[in-house]
């Protein structure tokens, strides 16, 4: 249990459990250490205790005393979040909730006690009640009787303790509470809860009331700035709760300083309302208790709440017992008591006014002999009105009793102080006042010095006054000056600005018509894109169809080499017959060889035998039968020479036949070989074809990667590139566009060429004519030879009209397409002139916009690649109409030759 100091302020340090900077003594529970310094207070409450405890050291003494009557109040100071809302309400379980439930718990059997509870912030200065729900701030007024009070509050009757903690959850959920930065439930208003607590006690003569107030003031913690961080609506709250602190510091100092013996000092309780309404606990009628709750987090300001609790341990309170009798006689005498205590406040009063003469002093003496006869007859009228009552009630009377001769000693020790204090006073004032003539004279004097100086000084004034006027005229005509070259420049400016407009203005109509162009491009671009796309598909469809050709002559070749491997298989099975052939030949020309050796053997076996037979006939001629034989051998012999012959002949046939089979194969050797030629061709043809189709390909891979590339280019917008690559490309067709002129000269100088030609061919006609002429004269001289040219001419014209009709024939058809041509050809030669002059529009653009957006560059660059595949178009029909043309003034010359001669034969 805590062990009060006689009258004074009870300062009790909490530690908030947190490791830091604050050391606590263990076994001394009244002091701790911090930065090598010991501070000592009535108590100090160690991290580790409970809320139990805080009550046991704090709550139940403070309880007990507002029984006995006693007004009793408990603060807690601190630096924010170092758990003064923890001590006084915690979870409930704080000092005051405790307080409720012990008060309630000794109060239960005592019907006359009345218990109120009120519950006010001061916010931002101002009083609210946290119980009502009405927003208007309320007033702080004192009274002799009831001493100081807040007017209107709200003071609920509470029965109970349940009551009393809905009571305070109540007031809890309207308090200015708000997250900063070291505190995430920061209370941002000071918080009292007032628990009015009274009781009264019936005796036999008088009824005896005991009342007492008890404040649980929460304040809002003392934060710096720099380190809250807050701002707006809480840097507002932060300077308000800092300032009322600090009026409590200003408050608790000269109270500290009054005690110290300092009686000039002034004790500022109305400059703020926190210290207005602790009035009474720092120092009045109160039993006082401070909390200064310390975070060891936090060392700096953990020193500034110690040194404050340290001042505040040396306030002394004057607590008395509230008590009033109630009852007629104690009515009476209170009335009495009341009368003499103005009286004695009028005569004191008085006092100071007046010098005391020594009637006055013994009239106050006389007076002071009154009242402490009344006092006497109270205290008379009291023991006896003790001696009426119980016994046990005598203890009471007794303390009555020292508590009035306590009033009356110090009624007469203030008497005597304050009759030497005035007497002081006096005597010090009349010194004072002499002190004061003396500086009046000195003061007169320097009055007067002074005013001689303050001449001086005017005068001066006026002078400078002067000087400066001079000054600040000629200054003025600077700024004059320059205030009109200002304003000259403002116009200047104003005009410049007025252009600047009129230039934006043209430049944003400029931008708009460009932003048009740029649609326009772009659309044409689209078309072209989609013409190209067009093209892609003509291409392909030109590339599927040379690819059917190919797969034709391809399936032709395949043919063409089937045919040919069955030409050479029939060739070699010729090869075979003809071998076989000769093989029979040969064979049978052996044979027959062979056959003609044996006939010629045999002939000459028969010859031999004849010219035996012949020389034998010399012998035998005139014998018949022989010669009969001899006719038989000449007969066989004849036949077998014409057989002879026969196989000769026979022989000749073969090998004639034999001469026209090798001329046969050489034929189809020579046909193979053409063969062979005609396979190469086609494969070269075929190859040709092939690489065609591949560079087509290729174009076609190109044109699809420019294609793809401009579809890129209109994604990425890759500018740089693409500038570069349009740069080049307008380079290029510079070039082209200077190549196409010297084209289209050189095409001049052939068209001059050809006319020349044509001339040339006209003038032979001419000279043909003449020579028709020529012969046409000769005609007419040899009419003899005419008549027989007639039949010929007859058959030359019949030839000829059949010749004229067929020339009619191919003459109305070469008409035909030269209509066409010439149609074609206007229309080429509007082209080329639409074709010129969009050139030279084009080349003008060209020009402008060549340094313009690369888009646009882009469209010009495609347009110009596009004109000049149309020029290289215009330019190949030109040389097919002139050509045409050409064949057309052949046609006419055959015409007019061909009239001529229809003349002629008309003649
Ligand atoms: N002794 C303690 N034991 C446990 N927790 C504590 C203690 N003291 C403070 N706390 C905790 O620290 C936090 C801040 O405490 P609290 O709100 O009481 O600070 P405060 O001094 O009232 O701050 P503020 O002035 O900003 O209102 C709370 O969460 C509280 O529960």
């Amino acid at each position: 249990m805590l062990e009060y100091r006689q009258n004074n302020i009870q300062v009790i340090v909490r530690v908030k459990p947190e490791q830091g900077c604050i050391q606590v003594d263990e076994c001394d529970s009244t002091s701790l250490q911090i930065s090598n310094k010991q501070y000592h207070y009535d108590h100090v409450i160690p991290p580790k205790a409970s809320q139990q405890d805080v009550f046991t050291l704090i709550g139940q003494p403070l309880i007990n005393n507002a029984l006995q009557g006693y007004n009793g109040c408990v603060f807690a100071y601190g630096q924010t979040g170092s758990g003064k809302t923890h001590t006084l309400i915690g979870n409930n379980d704080g000092l005051l909730p405790q307080c409720l439930q012990y008060i309630f718990a000794c109060s239960i059997e005592d019907h006359n006690v009345i218990i109120k509870g009120s519950y006010l912030e001061i916010y931002n200065e101002q009083i609210f009640d946290l119980l009502s729900s009405s927003q208007n701030s309320l007033q702080i007024r004192e009274d002799p009787k009831k001493g100081i009070y807040v007017e209107n509050l709200n003071a609920t009757v509470i029965s109970n303790y349940d009551e009393a903690i809905a009571l305070l959850r109540k007031g809890n959920s309207n308090r200015h509470i708000a997250a900063t930065k070291m505190n995430s439930e920061s209370s941002r208003s000071h918080a009292v809860f007032l628990i009015q607590y009274s009781t009264s006690i019936q005796q036999e003569k008088c009824e005896v009331h005991l009342y007492s107030k008890m404040y649980f003031v929460d304040l809002a913690g003392s934060e710096r700035q720099k380190t809250a961080q807050t701002e707006g609506q809480r840097l507002k709250e932060t300077q308000a709760i800092n300032k009322s602190l600090t009026q409590l510091g200003l408050v608790i100092y000269a109270i500290v300083e009054r005690e110290k013996g300092n009686n000039k000092i002034h004790i500022p309780f109305r400059d703020s309302k926190l210290t207005t309404l602790l009035k009474d606990s720092l120092g009045g009628n109160s039993k006082t208790f401070m909390v200064a709750a310390v975070n060891p987090l936090h060392e700096e300001e953990s020193i500034s709440t110690l040194k404050f609790a340290e001042r505040v341990k040396q306030i002394k309170v004057k607590a008395h017992v509230n008590k009033e009798y109630s009852g007629e006689e104690i009515t009476k005498l209170n009335l009495q008591i009341q009368q003499l205590k103005e009286e004695l406040v009028k005569k004191s009063r008085e006092l100071e006014n007046v010098q005391p003469s020594d009637a006055l002093q013994s009239q106050l003496h006389m007076q002071f002999d009154e009242i402490q006869k009344l006092l006497q007859q109270i205290h008379k009228s009291a023991i006896q009105m003790e001696l009426e009552t119980v016994e046990g009630q005598l203890q009471e009377y007794a303390e009555k009793k020292s508590y009035i001769i306590q009033i009356l000693k110090s009624l007469n020790l203030s008497f005597k102080e304050e009759e030497t204090t005035n007497y002081q006073t006096l005597n010090e004032n009349i010194e004072y006042q002499n002190k004061l003539k003396i500086q009046l004279l000195q003061q007169e004097d320097v009055i007067y010095k002074l005013q001689k100086k303050k001449k001086e000084l005017e005068q001066n004034i006026i002078d400078q006054q002067q000087a400066h006027k001079t000054i600040l005229a000629s200054t003025l005509k600077g700024f004059e000056d320059q205030i009109k070259m200002k304003d000259y420049l403002y116009d200047q400016i104003k005009e410049d600005l007025d252009q600047m407009e009129v230039s934006k203005l043209s430049l944003q109509h400029q931008n708009d018509k460009l932003k048009e162009e740029v649609q326009q491009y772009i659309e044409k671009i689209e078309q072209m894109q989609i013409q190209l796309f067009q093209n892609q598909q003509h291409q392909s469809t030109i590339y599927e169809e040379k690819n059917q050709n190919i797969q034709k002559l391809d399936q032709d070749l395949q043919q063409q080499i089937e045919y040919n491997s069955q030409l050479r298989l029939q060739l070699e099975q010729i090869h075979v017959e003809i071998y076989q052939n000769n093989q029979q030949f040969q064979i049978e020309t052996n044979q027959l060889n062979s056959q003609i050796q044996q006939q010629q053997l045999e002939i000459n076996r028969l010859l031999e035998w004849v010219q035996k037979l012949e020389a034998e006939n010399i012998n035998i001629k005139s014998n018949n039968d022989f010669k009969r034989e001899y006719d038989q051998l000449t007969q066989q012999y004849s036949n077998l020479k014409t057989q002879q012959q026969h196989l000769e002949q026979e022989l000749k046939s073969l090998q004639t036949e034999n001469q026209y089979n090798l001329s046969v194969i050489e034929n189809l050797e020579i046909s193979i070989q053409s063969f062979e030629l005609f396979e190469d061709n086609l494969k070269q043809e075929n190859q040709l074809y092939r690489n065609t189709i591949l560079e087509l390909q290729e174009q076609l891979n190109q044109k699809q990667e420019i294609f793809l590339n401009i579809q890129k280019s209109f994604k990425l917008d890759n500018c740089e590139n693409i500038i570069n690559e349009l740069n080049n490309k307008t380079n290029q067709l510079y070039r082209n566009e200077q190549k196409l002129r010297q084209e289209l000269s050189q095409l001049k100088s052939e068209q001059q060429l050809y006319i020349q030609k044509l001339q040339i061919r006209d003038q032979t006609i001419s000279d043909l004519q003449n020579e028709l002429q020529d012969l046409q004269k000769t005609h007419r001289t040899s009419e003899v030879q005419k008549q027989i040219e007639q039949n010929e001419k007859s058959q030359s014209q019949r030839q000829l009209e059949q010749k004229i009709a067929s020339l009619k024939l191919e003459y109305d058809k070469i008409n035909k397409a030269k209509n066409a041509l010439l149609v074609e050809y206007t229309k080429l030669e509007n082209n080329q002139k639409e074709f010129e002059t969009f050139l030279l529009i084009l080349e003008k653009k060209l020009q402008d916009y060549v340094s313009n957006t690369f888009r646009k560059n882009r469209v010009m660059s495609q347009e110009q690649q596009i004109l000049y595949l149309k020029t290289t178009q215009i330019k190949q029909s030109k040389f097919v109409i002139i050509e045409a043309l050409v064949d057309i003034v052949i046609l006419d010359t055959i015409d007019r030759q061909i009239r001529t001669f229809s003349q002629i034969r008309i003649n």
